[in-house]
């Protein structure tokens, strides 16, 4: 957890059965809002990897893009969109998941960046864990090393992040949710 994760936390809002019945839905939107909050945020994980030599932030589509990129900025590396299934329109790879809702694809440009780079892959939540794993393995497949997988919100009682770290990755979560906050 970042220094500044019970503040990050105080931020999210909480929306119960959304988007269906059981789902306590952690929403970020209150956070991006606030300015002083958001670049807290952006500073904990610049303040993160800013020595760590990484080559390019990998983000992923939606709301990783929204801390990706201004990441990258702020580190001086590149950002690589990592996107649901048909919206890039070069060469791709493709990895299928599970969601605590649904099953989905990402994909990534098979030229996004080159083998040996070092990559933190972002997105704004883990739940189960399928969809930054899915990432994972296409910048692996790539021949990217992935220094860490890195998040504003972990749902540890999901069981993702402990998946994301038995399959060898770090992972960075600013804040985290048990089920019944
Ligand atoms: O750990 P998991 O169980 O895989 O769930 C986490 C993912 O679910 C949400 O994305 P969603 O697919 O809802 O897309 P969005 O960012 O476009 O809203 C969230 O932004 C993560 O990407
Ligand atoms: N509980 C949750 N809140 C926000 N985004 C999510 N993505 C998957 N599960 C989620």
């Amino acid at each position: 957890m970042s220094i500044y994760g019970d503040y990050i936390k105080s931020v999210i809002r909480t929306v119960p059965d959304w988007p269906q019945a059981g789902v306590n839905f952690r929403d970020i939107t209150p956070l991006l809002q606030n300015s002083a909050a958001f670049r807290k945020l952006i500073d904990s994980f610049v303040h993160r990897y800013q020595e760590l030599e990484v080559d390019a932030v990998a983000a992923i589509d939606a709301r990783g893009f929204i801390i990706g990129a201004p990441l990258a900025y702020e580190l001086g590396c590149s950002f690589v969109p990592v996107r649901k299934k048909g919206k890039l329109p070069f060469k791709t790879i493709s990895e299928t998941y599970s969601l605590e809702y649904g099953e989905s694809s990402v994909e990534l440009h098979s030229d996004a960046f080159q083998k040996g780079d070092r990559i933190v892959v972002m997105d704004d939540l883990i739940a189960t864990g399928g969809t930054m794993l899915a990432a994972a393995k296409l910048i692996q497949r790539s021949g990217g090393h992935v220094v860490e997988t890195a998040t504003i919100v972990d749902l540890p009682e999901l069981g993702g992040s402990e998946k994301i770290r038995q399959s060898g990755h770090n992972v960075f979560a600013v804040c985290s949710f048990l089920e019944n906050e």
